[in-house]
């Protein structure tokens, strides 16, 4: 059993699902809380319970086309400028138009371009200009509609606008519905490394539309998948053994595992974050949400976000890594890597360097994992594993270990 230090859920009385542990476990309230799920009708509402703001997590089907009811009563100023991408907007804007329209907000929207090169210091740039001429005031709200790039440039802009003005996600994907929506981290990176630039900015609700889902490629599935594994794999065995059963069917699109994964995976990432907001905790807090991510942002800081490689791609062979690393320095089974492995590979997620058709000098990860925000004192913190469902955070990992791993892992030294 993994117990996160210091972790007590509040109560929130109306919510669908009350996280309040008290003295249990993460594993056993995220159980309980499960259980309770499929008690209860959609949408389900997941209540992330923050000292300053709190929000809830709307899941289920059709959302988006009943967003104007939702959000309408927590707005300061009847207006919102939804910020998302071409594609997102040809399939899923004119449903969340109508909605606001019917409901007598005032829309304004702003498109980029889709995928990784959008969250980049020129876009937000552009973003910010552009949402500026439009005379916005700090009741004006900006709604995220899109996947983890939107949500997380959106909500940098968001955060930064005025000193901060109120933010919606409506997440598009199931990376952004299962990880980034919830939680707060918004940010953009920078040639130095990913996210460098960014601000914790908590959205005022959440609307993940699992109809939304149907239309997502399932390259973008897999993606999104390595961080529900990256789930189980910290502090939620019963969630890893969920995937073993169902991931084939989460992959392939089907709409019951596909909405269960978000909620099981929502109600993992709300408890963390009630835990540790702001990632602060010296040990086993939020910062165990980066798993696999120190490997994972050097690979995709390495091939410059230019898309040929997705953030949970990355994140797949870096779940690998950290267990494998786990492996190598003592801390977790051989039984419980080749059980990580199995899944992985029966699924055909990333595992390997090869996958990847691109070949990697380790002294050229090293260099990017160096410039991670969780340095400290010049010493690289990991997230490893005693076994699957048992992250921990170390920061005692000797720079030769990794550079051995990934030498054997088939990178060039
Ligand atoms: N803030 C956080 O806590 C957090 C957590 C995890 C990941 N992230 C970030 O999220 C980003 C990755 O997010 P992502 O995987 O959602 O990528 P993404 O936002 O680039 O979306 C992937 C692609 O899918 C398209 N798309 C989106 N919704 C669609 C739909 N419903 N149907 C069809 N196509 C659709 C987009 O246009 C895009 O081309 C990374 O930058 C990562 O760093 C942030
Ligand atoms: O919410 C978090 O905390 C996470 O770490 C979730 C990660 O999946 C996500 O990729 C996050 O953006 C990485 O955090 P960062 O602080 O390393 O940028
Ligand atoms: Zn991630």
């Amino acid at each position: 059993m993994t117990r996160l230090v210091g972790v007590r859920y509040p109560v929130y009385a109306e919510a669908d699902i009350i996280i309040d542990c008290g003295d249990e476990t993460v594993e056993q309230g995220v159980q309980r809380v499960c259980e309770s799920l499929s008690e209860h009708t959609h949408p389900q509402k997941v209540h992330v319970a923050l000292a300053q703001h709190s929000y809830d997590v709307l899941i289920g089907s059709d959302l988006i086309s009943r967003a104007g009811a939702q959000i309408a009563p927590l707005l300061r100023q009847k207006r919102v400028v939804i910020i998302t991408d071409d594609t997102v907007a040809a399939l899923h804007l004119p449903r969340l138009l109508a909605s606001f329209a019917e409901t007598g907000i005032e829309t304004e929207v702003i498109s980029v371009i889709g995928g990784e090169e959008s969250k980049s210091l020129s876009c937000y740039g552009e973003v910010m200009t552009r949402l500026l001429s439009l005379g916005i005031e700090r009741g004006t709200t900006i709604v995220a509609l899109g996947g983890g790039v939107i949500g997380d440039l959106a909500g940098f802009v968001a955060a930064t606008a005025l000193r901060g003005i109120p933010f919606v996600q409506i997440p598009t994907t199931l990376l952004a519905q299962v990880d980034s929506s919830v939680g707060g981290k918004t940010g953009i990176n920078s040639p130095s490394g990913k996210n460098l630039i960014g601000a914790f900015h908590q959205p005022i609700i959440v609307l993940a539309d699992n109809s939304a889902l149907a239309t997502l490629p399932r390259r973008q599935r897999v993606a999104g998948y390595a961080e529900i594994v990256k789930s189980g794999l910290i502090a939620d065995p019963d969630l890893f053994a969920w995937c073993e059963d169902n991931g084939s069917d989460v992959l392939s699109g089907d709409p019951a595992a596909l909405a269960e994964a978000v909620r099981r995976a929502c109600v993992f990432k709300a408890a963390v974050v009630t835990a540790d907001e702001k990632e602060q905790a010296k040990q086993n807090g939020r910062a165990l949400l980066n798993l696999g991510h120190t490997f994972g942002h050097a690979i995709e800081a390495e091939l410059g976000y230019d898309g040929r490689i997705l953030h949970g791609e990355a994140v797949s062979i870096g779940l690998h890594l950290a267990m494998a690393l786990s492996v190598k320095l003592g801390h977790a089974p051989e039984e419980d890597l080749a059980r990580l492995d199995s899944h992985l590979r029966s699924l055909e997620m990333p595992t390997s360097f090869d996958w990847f058709k691109e070949s990697f000098s380790a002294q050229t990860l090293l260099d990017h994992m160096t410039r991670d925000k969780k340095m400290q004192n010049g010493r690289i913190s990991f997230v490893l594993l005693h076994g699957i469902g048992k992250a921990f955070t170390s920061r005692d990992v000797p720079m030769e270990s990794v550079r051995n791993l990934l030498i054997n892992e088939g990178c060039q030294p």
